[in-house]
């Protein structure tokens, strides 16, 4: 019987054969890591477990990435515990400062997660890493404190549904308006504990850059994950960054899927999730009549905040200026990123827009930092989440959608399409 390339995983992982849909398998895994909201908690279980040591510590990851530089004294406290323990333990990948990046833009980029990889991390967009062609996987501060503990964690294996893009993509078009377009079809809760198996030329077609738009995404349907496999940009982009061997799993033909659907791409336009759910999408032909002006634009963050997204922003932005009335944050997702950003002259572009440039870290994407939204307000941001009092106030609200119609939306001053900045 063909097995799935997640199956794969498991199943390598678990010392098995084979693995079926709905067993429960204990897996080694090949990295874990947590955050600074997430590793505090998991470090005080990990210490009720009379545990002194972590199972590897060059397999351990912290990442203090959202409430930094820190934002006030509880922060800062959480921050200080996660440090000292990361000292104690000897965690070879502790990252803060000048080094911190956003976790699932960091992680790949230093070649720490890698193809064939079986990850746990206490985030639930972890799934990110899928494009690579690992099985990765949000969990909680409980199962990471285990994980790092033991090196271990359990799985019930989840069914996977194959999505298939065919067709031509048309202008500006993003793999972020795919992902909205596809949440927007099957709703949030339209994969459920399944994997999200994405394929197809147009996957092909993409950068691994932007495959991590879509992987990163695949929680917002309900998925365990998501995941591509991996193909020869996949290789290429671990090449120079591999810190350890990896493996390169591929379903096989045979392979049975939940559910297959396909999508012919050529009929998708750039999309926009209305508040307060990403299944609310609307196209932009629709979405820039509507006239909703808005206060804030973010771009970056985990989704969207990688090289290529700037790039594309950078595209809009030249020779532009934003409305006055709108405040425009652009947060590069890691410290190669800003540099890279910074050399190629992109910073310039979005600072002579009238951009105020973050830290590499969250920022506004999850309310709690940098770019809080007041009552009544309304920000287009390139995130993945526009739940109520997402970015802030319970009634202020937030509209999902690529660095491109982000970008036009800035200069408009409202939800607008690339093309009427770009003619
Ligand atoms: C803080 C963290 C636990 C949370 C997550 O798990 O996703 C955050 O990253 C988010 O995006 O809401
Ligand atoms: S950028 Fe946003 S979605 Fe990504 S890890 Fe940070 S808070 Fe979560």
């Amino acid at each position: 019987m063909g097995m799935t390339i997640a199956e794969k995983i498991l199943a390598e992982h678990a010392g098995k054969e084979e693995v079926k849909p709905g067993e429960i398998v204990m897996a080694k895994l090949d990295f874990v890591f947590g955050n600074d909201v997430t590793t505090p908690l998991a470090i005080k279980k990990f210490k009720e477990l009379g545990v002194d040591r972590v199972f590897d510590p060059e397999r351990v990851g912290i990442v203090l990435d959202h409430f930094t530089p820190n934002k006030d004294i509880k922060s800062a406290e959480q921050c200080k515990f996660s440090r000292e323990f990361a000292r104690e333990m000897g965690i070879k990948w502790f990252f803060e400062g000048g080094n911190v990046g956003v976790e699932h833009c960091l992680l790949p980029e230093l070649g720490l997660i890698l193809p064939g990889d079986l990850v746990i991390g206490a985030d639930s967009h972890t799934c990110t890493h899928g494009a690579l062609g690992a099985f990765a996987t949000g969990v909680g501060s409980t199962d990471l404190a285990v994980a790092m503990a033991t090196g271990e964690a359990w799985f019930r294996v989840p069914e996977t549904i194959k999505f298939v893009y065919e067709g031509e993509l048309q202008p500006w078009v993003t793999s972020k308006d795919l992902i909205l377009y596809t949440i927007g079809d099957i709703g949030v809760n339209g994969a459920l504990y399944k994997v999200m198996e994405f394929s197809g030329e147009v996957i092909e077609k993409l950068s691994v850059e932007q495959r991590m738009t879509m992987t990163n995404m695949a929680i917002e349907a309900g998925a365990k994950t998501g995941i591509i496999e991996p193909d020869k940009k996949t290789l290429e982009y671990v090449k120079e960054r591999a810190q350890r061997d990896y493996k390169v799993y591929k379903s096989d033909e045979d392979a049975k899927y939940h559910k297959v659907i396909e999508y012919d791409v050529s009929k998708i336009e750039p999309q926009v999730a209305f508040p307060h759910l990403p299944e609310n999408t609307v196209p932009i032909s629709k979405a820039a009549k509507m006239n909703i002006k808005i206060d804030q634009v973010f771009i970056g963050s985990c989704t969207n905040g990688r090289y290529e997204d700037l790039k594309m922003a950078a595209e809009i932005l030249e020779g532009q200026k934003v409305a006055p009335w709108v405040r425009l944050i652009v947060i590069p997702c890691s410290p190669s990123v800003y540099w890279r950003a910074l050399k190629d002259g992109l910073l310039e572009i979005f600072l002579e827009a009238g951009a105020v440039i973050g830290p590499p870290t969250c920022g506004p994407c999850l309310g709690g930092h940098m770019g809080v939204l007041a009552s009544g307000e309304r920000a287009v941001s390139t995130t993945n989440r526009n739940f109520v009092g997402r970015m802030g106030h319970p009634k202020s609200e937030v509209y999902l959608a690529s660095p491109y119609v982000a970008a036009a939306s800035a200069v408009l001053g409202r939800i607008a399409s690339p093309e009427e900045v770009v003619k």
